[in-house]
C-alpha cells in the first residue's frame, strides 16, 4: 500500500512542484483515501483521486486600483475552481499578502471535501489576492474590492461559482464586491454569501464557523460521556472564527484563556469572559487594532510577542488563524500539559507531524474540514435562503448548524472507527467526503 501512496504523491508533486501547502493537504488526504479505493471495487482503476487533485479551472488575473495617494497599485487576483461534481464551485476569498497557488489550491482542495461532508449541493472552490488590508483607508479597501470584482464577476454566478469571506475578507468586502457585482451584470442574485442581512445575507453566517467547531467538539467529547462545561480552552487567532468560538465556548460554561494575532497571543488567567470579548470584537472588527492592545485595557492579562498559545496548559485546544500554526513541538507540550481535545477552526492549521502526535496519543482531534465545515454549511443555507427570497430565524439557522455538525459527526464515526474504538477523524472525513464526490464523478461520466 505504501508503494501505491508513494507513487501517488510522486506524480502529483511532478505536477506540483513547488506547493508545499497543496502537498500537504493531498498527501493526508491519500494516506486514507487510498487504502479504502484499493479495497473498494466500485472506486478502483477509474483515476478518481488524479482527477480530484487537479483543479477543474485556475484563473489568475491582475488587479489595478489606485491608492489614497494617487498611485498605481497592482496585486494578483485568483480563483481555483477546484471540482463542481456535487455542485457550484463553492469557498471563501482571502485577502493576505502570504497568498499564493500553493495556499490557494489546498485551500480549495480541502474545500471540496468539507462542502461535501456538509451534505449540502455545493462544489468546492477558493480564491483571493496578495493584497495585505492591513493599514489600509476604508476608500482603498472599497477600490481593491471593486477591482478584484470587476475581474471576478466574468467566471462567478449564482449557479456556478460562490464565494465567500476567509482571512481578510469580512461582510465589509463581501457588500464591497457584491456592489460592483451588481452594477457590472445588472443583476441581484445570491452570488456570494456572508452578505450583510439587510441585502440578503443569513442569521448565524459571522457566527458560524467558530460556533460549528464548538458544537463540533462538544460531539467529540461526548463519545467520552464528557462535556465542554468548565474546561480551559486554549483559542488563537482573534478574528471571525476566533471569536465566535470563544462566543460559544462561554455559552457552553468553557473558560477561555487565550488569543492571538500574526503579533503573539494574550494569556488571560481570569478568563476571557463576554465583556472582554465584546472589547475584543470592537478592537478587531471596527478599530483593526492589535491583540497586544487588551493588556492595555485587562493588565491582569499578559501579552507574549512573536509566539504562539500552545504553552498555555489546557483541556481543549481551538486553532483558529492559519495554517500550519502548530507543529509537532506545539502538538506535544499541549499533550504534556493533559489537552484532551482539539478541534481545529482554521484549515490544517496543525502539521503533519503535529497530526501524528494526537492520533499516536489518541485524543480527539478533529481536522478543520470537517470541524469548521459550519461556516460553509451556513453558506449553504444563505444560498438557499437568498434561492426561496426568505430568510429563516436566528434559531432554525442555529439548529440547522447543529444537526449539520452532528451529521457530520457521524459520517467520520461512520468511516473512522477503529477496530479499537478509537476514532480517527482524519480519516472519517477524508473518505466520508470522498464518498460523496466519487459517487458524483462516477454518474458524470469521463468529463
Ligand atoms: N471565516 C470563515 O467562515 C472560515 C474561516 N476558516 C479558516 O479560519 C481561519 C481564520 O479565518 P478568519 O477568522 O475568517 O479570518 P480573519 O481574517 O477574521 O482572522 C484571521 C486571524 O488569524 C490571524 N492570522 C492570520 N495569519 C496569521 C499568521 N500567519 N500567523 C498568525 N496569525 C495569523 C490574524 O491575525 P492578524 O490580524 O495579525 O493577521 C487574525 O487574528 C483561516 O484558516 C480560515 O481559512 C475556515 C472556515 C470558514
Ligand atoms: O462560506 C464559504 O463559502 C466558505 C468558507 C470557507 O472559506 C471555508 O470553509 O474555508
Amino acid at each position: 500500500m505504501k508503494n501505491i501512496i508513494d507513487g501517488f504523491l510522486a506524480l502529483v508533486k511532478q505536477r506540483n512542484d513547488h506547493e508545499p501547502e497543496f502537498m500537504q493537504a493531498v498527501e493526508e488526504l491519500a494516506e486514507n483515501v487510498i487504502p479504502f479505493i484499493v479495497e473498494n471495487e466500485r472506486y478502483y482503476g477509474k483515476n478518481l483521486l488524479l482527477r480530484m487533485v487537479e483543479p477543474e479551472r485556475v484563473l489568475i488575473f491582475r488587479i489595478t486600483w489606485v491608492d489614497d495617494n494617487g498611485e498605481i497599485q497592482v496585486n494578483r487576483g485568483y480563483r481555483i475552481q477546484m471540482n463542481s461534481a456535487i455542485g457550484p464551485y463553492k469557498g471563501g476569498l482571502r485577502f493576505h499578502p502570504s497568498v499564493n497557488l500553493s495556499i490557494l489550491k489546498f485551500l480549495a482542495f480541502e474545500q471540496v471535501f468539507k462542502n461535501s461532508l456538509t451534505s449540502l449541493p455545493m462544489g468546492g472552490g477558493k480564491g483571493g489576492s496578495d493584497f495585505n488590508p492591513k493599514g489600509k483607508s476604508e476608500g482603498e479597501i472599497m477600490r481593491f474590492c471593486q477591482a478584484f470584482m470587476s475581474e471576478m464577476y466574468r467566471h462567478i454566478g449564482p449557479s456556478t461559482d460562490v464565494p465567500a469571506g476567509d482571512i481578510g475578507v469580512g461582510a465589509r468586502e463581501i457588500g464591497y464586491m457584491l456592489g460592483m457585482y451588481k452594477k457590472l451584470k445588472n443583476e441581484f442574485t445570491g452570488v456570494l454569501t456572508g452578505k450583510g442581512l439587510s441585502y440578503g445575507g443569513s442569521l448565524i453566517r459571522p457566527e458560524a464557523t467558530g460556533y460549528g467547531a464548538v458544537y463540533f467538539a462538544q460531539k467529540m467529547l461526548e463519545t467520552k460521556k464528557d462535556t465542554i462545561f468548565g474546561k480551559n480552552v486554549v483559542i488563537s487567532g482573534s478574528g471571525n472564527v476566533a471569536q465566535f468560538a470563544v462566543e460559544k465556548a462561554l455559552h457552553l460554561g468553557a473558560k477561555v484563556l487565550t488569543l492571538s494575532d500574526s503579533s503573539g497571543y494574550v494569556y488571560d488567567a481570569d478568563g476571557i469572559d463576554e465583556e472582554k470579548l465584546a472589547f475584543v470584537m470592537k478592537l478587531k472588527n471596527e478599530k483593526r487594532g492589535r491583540i497586544s492592545e487588551y493588556i492595555e485595557t485587562y493588565p491582569k492579562a499578559t501579552f507574549v510577542k512573536g509566539k504562539t498559545p500552545w504553552g498555555i496548559k489546557c483541556d481543549i485546544a481551538l486553532p483558529c488563524a492559519t495554517q500550519n500554526e502548530l507543529n509537532g513541538d506545539d502538538a506535544n507540550i499541549l499533550l504534556g500539559n493533559g489537552c484532551i481535545c482539539v478541534a481545529e477552526g482554521a484549515n490544517m492549521p496543525s502539521t503533519l507531524k503535529a497530526v501524528e502526535a494526537f492520533q499516536k496519543a489518541k485524543i480527539l482531534y478533529a481536522p478543520g474540514k470537517a470541524s469548521n465545515a459550519g461556516g460553509v454549511a451556513v453558506s449553504g443555507l444563505e444560498m438557499t435562503q437568498n434561492s426561496l427570497r426568505y430568510q429563516w430565524t436566528r434559531e432554525e439557522v442555529d439548529n440547522k448548524l447543529k444537526n449539520i455538525m452532528s451529521d457530520i459527526h457521524k459520517s467520520c464515526l461512520k468511516y473512522g472507527t477503529c477496530d479499537d474504538g478509537y476514532v480517527d477523524y482524519v480519516k472519517g472525513a477524508n473518505i466520508a467526503g470522498f464518498v460523496k464526490v466519487a459517487d458524483a464523478m462516477l454518474a458524470q461520466g469521463v468529463v
